[in-house]
């Protein structure tokens, strides 16, 4: 029996996967918060399970793709990895579907490697790499932006020159892959209507939203760059373009450093002037943490807003993703800041980590959902392969 290996590298960790051609999962782990206390976690299905800590206060892809490799072959000697898929964030306006990984397509995809920064180069590395250690594996790679390729073209638009949208400057959306595999428990919970109207809230080190209308993707907050929306761990979320023309025209920075200000200095992080990570932020009582976080609950808030009027309405919020399932806090904050779509938390509930977390009265529902973008990405290949 041969097997399929997913690894998913996120702007915090790097996620893996393998599964049997059923795809039944053999293991799965990640290596998380990378850059600032990293550690490993393998879960297995023979109760096996790995965590530990490492040491340094910092880990770089290469070497976490290195350890999670070896660790695999240390545990699972007789895995045969027929075909690697590769979460590549980017899939501009060509690669709406999973597509081998061929020379081509990875220069293609090459070019994309400004709009995301903090992924593109990192996932394009990663196939290099695993090129290297598995030649004779199939090459895949799944894409963030291709749940969102069908959205009516309105909801791509931006207020810019015509000639400027035909090259492109539209929105792209992100974290496809997870709202992807949210619409398919979403089918399996309400059948084809998926819910209606339901806001996905994705909140990890990169947080957006999806606006889901009978299961597809209507409007989500990230854009033409995984930059905008609802401020994240480094990533500023919206702000006013204004400032990028008083950085560089006023205050004299080069479009390099402005780069590296919005994507690695911003966010959770510039603003606590501590760290990015959320479990962090909850733990620090300091007023510039505790406004960081309260920062973060408005800007989600109000994309929550944004996103019921382009709906015209919300059925239900879910929650998922790092802060989404991990943190009721954080959840109970963003619920009651949505009071006025008619959403009534159940506080025992949230708390006691259940999945349908709304009151009976309240008129609106609230789940929190596990994602699964590995098994998304594994389904995305599997098709692929059977073509
Ligand atoms: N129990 C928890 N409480 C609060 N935040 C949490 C918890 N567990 C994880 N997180 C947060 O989730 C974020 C990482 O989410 P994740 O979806 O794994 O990120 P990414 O895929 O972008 O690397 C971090 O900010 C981390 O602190
Ligand atoms: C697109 C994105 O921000 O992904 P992640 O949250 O995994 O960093
Ligand atoms: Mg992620």
């Amino acid at each position: 029996m041969s097997h399929l290996l997913v690894l998913n590298a996120g702007s915090s960790s790097l996620k893996f996967a393998v599964f049997d051609r059923a795809l039944a999962e053999i293991c799965r782990g990640a290596i998380s918060a990378m850059g600032s206390a990293p550690r490993f976690q393998l879960e297995t299905a023979d109760d096996q399970s790995e965590k530990h800590a490492f040491s340094g206060a910092s880990l770089s892809m290469d070497d976490a793709l290195a350890y999670v490799l070896k660790r695999l072959a240390d545990r699972f000697p007789n895995l045969r990895i027929a075909a690697i898929g590769h979460r590549i964030v980017h899939g501009g306006v060509e690669f709406t579907k999973p597509a081998v990984l061929t020379s081509q397509t990875l220069a293609k995809l090459r070019e994309l490697e400004p709009l995301a920064p903090l992924h593109q180069p990192y996932n394009l590395a990663i196939v290099a790499e695993a090129q290297k250690h598995f030649p004779d594996a199939v090459q895949i790679g799944c894409f963030d932006t291709a749940f969102h390729a069908n959205r009516p073209k309105l909801q791509k638009l931006y207020g810019l020159p015509r000639a400027l949208i035909d090259e492109g400057m539209i929105s792209y959306g992100f974290h496809g892959l997870s709202f992807q595999f949210i619409s398919g428990q979403l089918r399996k919970r309400f059948g084809c209507e998926a819910g209606g109207k339901v806001i996905v809230l994705h909140l990890g080190s990169g947080s957006s939203l999806c606006a889901m209308q009978n299961g597809h993707s209507l409007a989500t907050t990230m854009g033409f760059s995984p930059l905008d929306g609802p401020v994240m761990a480094t990533r500023c979320g919206t702000i006013d373009p204004g400032i990028l023309l008083h950085l560089m025209l006023r205050k004299g920075m080069q479009p390099q450093a402005v780069e590296d200000l919005l994507y690695r200095k911003s966010g959770l992080a510039g603003l606590s002037g501590t760290s990015g990570d959320m479990q962090s932020l909850l733990a620090d009582t300091s007023d510039d943490a505790q406004e960081t976080l309260d920062y973060f609950v408005l800007s989600v808030s109000r994309q929550i807003g944004a996103l019921a009027a382009s709906m015209g309405g919300v059925d239900h919020l879910v929650f998922t993703a790092g802060i989404g399932e991990n943190s009721a806090p954080v959840r109970a904050r963003l619920a009651n800041a949505a009071g006025w779509l008619g959403l009534e938390l159940n506080e025992a509930a949230n708390d006691s980590g259940a999945v349908d977390i709304a009151d009976k009265n309240s008129r609106i529902g609230c789940l929190v959902l596990k994602t699964n973008e590995e098994l998304a990405m594994a389904e995305g290949m599997a098709t692929l392969l059977e073509q």
